[in-house]
C-alpha cells in the first residue's frame, strides 16, 4: 500500500552560502525581519529600503506582528518579516514563527522554490540561529521551497 507523505516527510535542508544576500540569483525570493511601522533604520534592513524602497506600499499592507508584508519585483517576492511591534522591541520566537507560516503559505500558493535570506532574527534582534534554524526546518519541511542562507 502506498504511504501518505505525512508518513514519510520531505525535510527541509538549508543551504548555507558565505557572502552578501544580495549576490543571490535575482530569481530568488528574499526575506527579511522588520517592525510594524516599517523604519528598516538599522541593520540589514537598510540594504532592502536602498535596494527596493516601495515603503509607503509596505506600510500600507497594514501588516501586524506575527504577519508579513510582501511585494513583487520581477520573478521574485521580497517578504518582510514583521517580528516585533516596534523597532526597540525584539521578537519572541512564537512571532517568528508566525511569520514564517505565513510566508510558507504564500510560497506555496505562488509556488516560490528558491527563497534567500540572511540569519534572520538574529543579528540586531539577538535570536539563537541554533533554534532558529530548526524552526526554518520544521516549518518549510514537506514543501518545495529551497532556502539559502547568506552570511557575511
Ligand atoms: N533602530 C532601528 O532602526 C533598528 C533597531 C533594531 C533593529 N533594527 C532592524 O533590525 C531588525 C532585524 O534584526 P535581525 O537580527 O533580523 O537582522 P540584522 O541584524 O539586520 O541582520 C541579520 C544578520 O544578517 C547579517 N547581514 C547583514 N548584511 C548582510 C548581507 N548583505 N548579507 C548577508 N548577511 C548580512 C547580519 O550580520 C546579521 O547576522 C529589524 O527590526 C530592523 O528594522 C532596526
Amino acid at each position: 500500500m502506498a504511504s501518505s507523505p505525512a508518513e514519510h516527510p520531505v525535510a527541509c535542508q538549508i543551504r548555507y552560502i558565505k557572502g552578501d544576500l544580495f549576490s543571490c540569483p535575482e530569481t530568488d525570493s528574499l526575506a527579511h525581519c522588520i517592525s510594524e511601522d516599517c523604519r528598516m533604520g538599522a541593520g540589514i534592513a537598510v540594504l532592502f529600503k536602498k535596494k527596493f524602497n516601495r515603503v509607503q506600499e509596505l506600510r500600507e499592507q497594514q501588516k501586524k506582528t506575527g504577519e508579513v508584508a510582501i511585494l513583487r519585483t520581477g520573478e521574485r517576492f521580497v517578504y518582510y518579516l514583521i517580528t516585533k511591534r516596534k523597532v526597540s522591541d525584539k521578537p519572541t520566537y512564537g512571532n517568528l514563527r508566525k511569520c514564517l507560516e505565513a510566508m510558507r503559505e504564500h510560497c506555496i500558493r505562488n509556488r516560490v522554490t528558491d527563497l534567500s535570506m540572511p540569519r534572520i532574527g538574529c543579528g540586531l534582534d539577538h535570536l539563537q540561529w541554533e533554534k532558529v534554524s530548526v524552526m526554518l526546518e520544521d516549518v518549510f519541511m514537506n514543501t518545495q521551497v529551497r532556502i539559502t542562507v547568506y552570511s557575511l
